[in-house]
């Protein structure tokens, strides 16, 4: 049998109340109308860290563009799908507002006014291939909706058809298979151009840049790239030279793009540009139509600075019937097939629905694009933390008086590791979706974290105390301090004048540890009754009393005091919601000064 003894400040013993007919614990008779025995470690499945809905409740899923089979098949054994293709913008406005996730290619825009459409239920968008042009993706952040790609599946397919594009235009192909097939035979027209020897300029040398510049070098071709982000060892592992965008542009007998469209790279070949070219230069484009000025590179075809370009990709997809641009005899041009392959295809669908359904069921998905991305390890070891972060934030927001507005938290995080070696991002962003959410209506995530606290005039500073020590677990306890407030449980503020939660995680399950300069052991499960009291025989018995009168139960007890008869902090976790009679009547027991019902 284990005694009990409350705990000084340094710790306090932790008591669960026996389940009816457990086995497994020792039980320890304190008042005759309750029994208690020490809790034993418990292990659950470790909760969702990117909380986006309940799978209760099967979520609706828009798929807006052609789908791979196998993709839609997962889709479906979770979800009701519902495949509405070619929809105008106010078709899908309307429909959003019934859809927990979306998912679409690149023909699909979603805009700001898809987020404000979907009143907040629409939770993640799949985007199925890499681009992400197409979304909004300031507009999903600041709707707390997560943005997840495909960013692997059709790296070959777009390499190839890269190639496919050089070959076919070095060749004229496509003009010589149109001529023939009109009844000519025009051997001398379409002599082409051949690739050994020559230069490829790679520009964006990334996933699909990388592996267009590996077959280019299995077809004879001088290969240098320029990336400002890629990594030299990275290009010289594979014989290319990076160079500078002008040595680039400047050198190259044939250019190849394959950087993503972004406020840098728009219009990146313009007048300019191909001014600085090699007369009779070749253009590829398997990228983004955006990266060209294709007014500027109409004309720079027609002044023979460029003698072809061949090009998936455009401005505005489909492009106008009388594009000259699309009309001109020495462009060669396909209908964005770049990913489009039976294979890519499967994997992109198949990429993006285990991501869309895994966002739903609250796992951060490693290809998420407007959220970090966190390495499944990293957030497996991360999962108790983060739920413990949230529940301080919870809790210390409830302890805040009102009218004291809070705008200043900081998050300390005493661990033994490096801090390079502990990524803090997730636990900022749920120690902030718990001090938003009971106190509005916003719906905080990982996502919009940040924003939500910018827009609020919330600024959460973080702190480290470096421990020594094994650094095994990634920490030992994190503490919530609300600066510059009142609260409504006194004993709360710690010496700082902060209101101050800590809490550590033992046995994978959250732990609140201290509360102002009380040292308690209450497991963070169901909700926190906090009393202030004078230490005296018989307190637990009397609270205890009471919530068994009103029918709740308790899941866990622990008292953290000054010293022996002085004042004391007891702090009950309850698995019910006490009712207002039941809280006045553990206020009008004698000893208690203070108290305060807290809801996880
Ligand atoms: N046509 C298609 O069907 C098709 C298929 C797949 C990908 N894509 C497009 O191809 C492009 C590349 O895709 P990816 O999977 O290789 O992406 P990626 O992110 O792996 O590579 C993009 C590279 O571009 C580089 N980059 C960024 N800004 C640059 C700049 N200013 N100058 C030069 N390089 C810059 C990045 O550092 C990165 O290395 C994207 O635009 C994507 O949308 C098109
Ligand atoms: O960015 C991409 O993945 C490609 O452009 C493919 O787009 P798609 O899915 O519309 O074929």
């Amino acid at each position: 049998m284990a005694a009990y003894t409350s705990s000084s400040m340094l710790s306090a013993p932790s008591l669960r109340k026996s389940p009816p007919s457990s086995s497994l614990s020792s039980r320890l008779s304190l008042s005759s109308a309750f029994s208690f025995s020490v809790s034993l470690p418990r292990r659950r499945p470790p909760a969702p860290v990117f909380v986006v809905m309940s799978m209760d409740a099967k979520p609706t899923i828009l798929v807006a563009e052609k789908l791979g089979e196998a993709g839609l098949k997962l889709l479906k054994d979770v979800a009701n799908v519902d495949c509405s293709y070619n929809l105008s913008p106010e078709e899908l406005c309307t429909k959003i507002s019934l859809c927990d996730a979306l998912i679409v290619r690149s023909g699909t825009k979603v805009t700001r006014d898809v987020f404000e459409a979907s009143s907040g239920r629409l939770r993640v968008v799949g985007r199925a291939g890499v681009g992400i042009d197409n979304v909004d993706l300031a507009a999903a952040t600041e709707h707390g909706c997560l943005v997840v790609n495909a960013p692997t599946a059709n790296t070959v397919a777009a390499a190839e058809h890269g190639i496919a594009l050089l070959t076919a235009m070095a060749r004229n192909i496509a003009q010589a298979d149109a001529s023939v097939k009109a009844g000519k035979w025009e051997r001398n027209k379409y002599v082409g151009v051949s690739l050994v020897g020559k230069t490829l300029a790679v520009m964006g040398f990334g996933k699909v840049g990388s592996e267009v510049a590996r077959r280019a070098k299995g077809l004879g071709m001088q290969v240098i790239a320029h990336d400002p982000y890629a990594p030299a060892d990275r290009a010289r592992a594979i014989g290319v030279e990076l160079v500078s965008f002008d040595e680039a542009i400047a050198t190259a007998d044939f250019i190849s793009l394959h950087m993503p469209l972004t406020s840098a790279t728009s219009k990146i070949l313009n007048d300019q540009t191909f001014a600085k070219m090699k007369k009779g230069v070749r253009i590829v484009n398997v990228a983004r139509g955006g990266v060209i000025d294709e007014e500027a590179l109409v004309k720079a075809l027609d002044a023979g600075i460029v003698a072809q370009a061949a090009l998936d990709v455009f401005t505005e997809e489909p492009p106008p019937k009388d594009s000259k641009l699309i009309l001109h005899d020495r462009v060669t041009v396909t209908p964005h097939l770049g990913a489009s392959t039976m294979e890519a295809q499967e994997g992109v669908a198949i990429e993006v629905a285990e991501a869309v359904v895994g966002a739903l069921r609250g796992e951060l998905a490693a290809t998420a694009v407007n959220a970090p991305m966190v390495p499944a390890e990293v957030l497996t070891e991360l999962k108790p933390f983060v739920e413990l972060a949230e529940k301080l934030g919870r809790l210390a927001v409830q302890l805040v008086a009102g009218g004291s507005g809070v705008k200043s938290v900081k998050v300390t995080y005493a661990s033994a590791r490096a801090p390079d070696d502990l990524d803090t991002r997730l636990l900022r962003a749920m120690t902030t979706k718990g001090l938003i959410e009971p106190i509005s209506s916003v719906f905080v995530n990982l996502v919009n974290a940040d924003f939500t606290a910018k827009q609020r005039g919330l600024r959460i500073s973080e702190e480290r105390i470096i421990l020594d020590g094994s650094p095994e677990s990634p920490l030992k306890s994190i503490q919530v301090q609300i600066a510059n407030v009142e609260s409504k449980f006194a004993s709360a503020i710690s010496e700082s004048g902060d209101i101050t939660v800590e809490g550590r995680v033992k046995d994978g399950i959250p732990h609140l540890t201290k509360v102002g300069s009380f040292e308690v052991d209450v497991s963070l499960e169901g909700s926190i009754i906090l009393c202030r009291q004078v230490d005296q025989p018989g307190m637990i018995g009397k609270v205890g009393t009471i919530l068994a009168e009103e029918n709740i139960n308790v899941s866990f007890m622990s008292v953290g005091r000054i010293a022996p008869r002085k004042q004391a902090v007891m702090a009950i976790g309850v698995d019910e919601q006490p009712n207002k009679e039941c809280l006045k009547r553990i206020g009008e027991i004698s000893a208690i000064e203070e108290f305060v019902f807290l809801k996880l």
